[in-house]
């Protein structure tokens, strides 16, 4: 037996937490675990929202079960397929042979592909509305949040909004399930990282969704991974977080991302990072790419304005390191930060000529020339790279 937590009358959490996977998608470190949040709404007829990874279908089936008894339930609504929310569905309808799948088109084609679902299925289209008795789902497509499934499901009654993988964090729950038992704080920077790995390419379809949303009331937001949000500034900090986030729109600060094999690159970061404190910048953040996460990185690269990468040439190409990481942000999109740059060789300069064709394909705003190291740092080298930093902090500070 279990104690389902109760969100509202009549609304359960029936997720779990997950404490045993190191990398979420076999890509993003999960120091302090994930949950997968599900929910169950008891009225007339019965719907859960979303399932829970398959390694968990037992633990799930049972939290369901303490809740409902014997009650059969009627709908699941798909919100997202992505395996860790739609794992169970398999055993779920072999539990529950007469439920009824609610998705979109691109939905039902995944459950098709996936798990061979064809039948009792229910395609609904924006804005189309089922009633349970009391309540009512009403749905919202919003697309590439960040498959092309995505929606979210929403009870007018309850002003409740299940929100699918958007503002989730990483991050199990420990104790409390809704915001108003548990200390939050920690969750708002592993929403960030979240979204940077996660949803970060996507910048346009989160606009477009929360453009959806604006003109509705939420008083409690569901999403399926980390907290329930229901308190009033919480709400309207996680929206504005994505809102910003989606933008590109980012604080006072400046990432300083380097690749270093016997550390004369990195002494050259360390100037450039001792500037731009010098002459003003709190917020400086360095990242060794062979030491931080790319996770990290990227959650500090969408954080700040203010972005500087160095590389020693390697093989006439750059550092294997920073030439994951700019893969990443091209893949993201990343918008607006001002740039800086700087790399270091022996014999033939390659990694300049690199950084330059990646800052102008992404559109950045250069500060300056970029720093020049041939073998090691001689006073000319540390003029420019002082002077790197100096304008970089000159620059965000007009950004206030
Ligand atoms: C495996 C390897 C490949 C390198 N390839 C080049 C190269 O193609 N062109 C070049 O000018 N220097 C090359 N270098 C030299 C480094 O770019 C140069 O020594 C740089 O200053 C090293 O910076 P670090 O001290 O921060 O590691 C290479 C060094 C190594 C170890």
């Amino acid at each position: 037996m279990y104690k389902t937590s109760q969100i509202k009358e009549g609304i359960y959490y029936v997720g779990v937490n997950d404490r045993t996977k190191h990398l979420f998608e076999n890509l993003w470190p999960l120091p302090k675990g994930i949950s997968y949040n599900s929910y169950l709404i008891d009225d007339d007829k019965v719907a859960l929202i979303d399932t829970v990874d398959v390694c968990y279908s037992e633990v799930y089936f049972r939290k369901i079960r303490s809740a409902l008894g014997d009650k059969p339930i009627d709908y699941l609504v798909v919100n997202h397929m992505e395996p860790d929310h739609s794992g169970s569905i398999e055993w779920l309808v072999n539990q529950y042979p007469h439920i009824t799948i609610i998705g979109n088109s691109r939905t039902m084609d995944m459950l098709k592909g996936f798990y061979g679902i064809t039948e009792n299925i229910l395609s609904i289209k924006d804005a189309d509305e089922v009633k349970l008795g009391k309540n009512t789902l009403r749905f919202y497509l919003t697309p590439m949040i960040h498959w092309p499934e995505t929606m979210m499901t929403y009870v007018p009654e309850l002003k409740i909004l299940f929100s699918g993988d958007a503002f989730g964090t990483y991050g199990s729950l420990d104790g409390g399930v809704v915001d108003s038992q548990l200390n939050s704080d920690g969750y708002f920077d592993e929403m960030i990282r979240y979204y940077s790995n996660i949803v970060g390419k996507y910048g346009s379809p989160v606009q477009a969704a929360l453009g959806k949303l604006s003109g509705i009331d939420i008083e409690v937001v569901c999403s399926t991974h980390g907290p329930v949000w229901t308190e009033k500034g919480n709400i309207e900090k996680v929206i504005a977080l994505y809102d910003k986030l989606s933008k590109y729109e980012a604080d006072k600060g400046l990432v300083i991302a380097y690749g270093s094999m016997y550390g004369n690159t990195e002494q050259l970061a360390e100037i450039i990072a001792a500037s731009a404190a010098e002459n003003g910048i709190k917020n400086v953040v360095m990242h060794h790419v062979s030491k931080s996460h790319q996770s990290d990185i990227l959650r500090d690269i969408f954080k700040y304005r203010g972005l500087i990468i160095g590389s020693p040439t390697y093989n006439n190409q750059l550092y294997p390191g920073i030439e994951s990481l700019i893969s990443a942000l091209r893949n993201r999109n990343i918008k607006d930060r001002l740039f800086g740059y700087f790399g270091g060789f022996s014999w033939a300069d390659a990694s300049l000529r690199h950084l330059k064709e990646f800052a102008e394909e992404m559109r950045f705003d250069i500060v300056c020339d970029p720093v020049s190291m041939k073998h090691s740092l001689h006073a000319d080298v540390v003029e420019s790279a002082w002077n790197l930093g100096q304008i970089m902090a000159e620059k965000l500070q007009r950004q206030d």
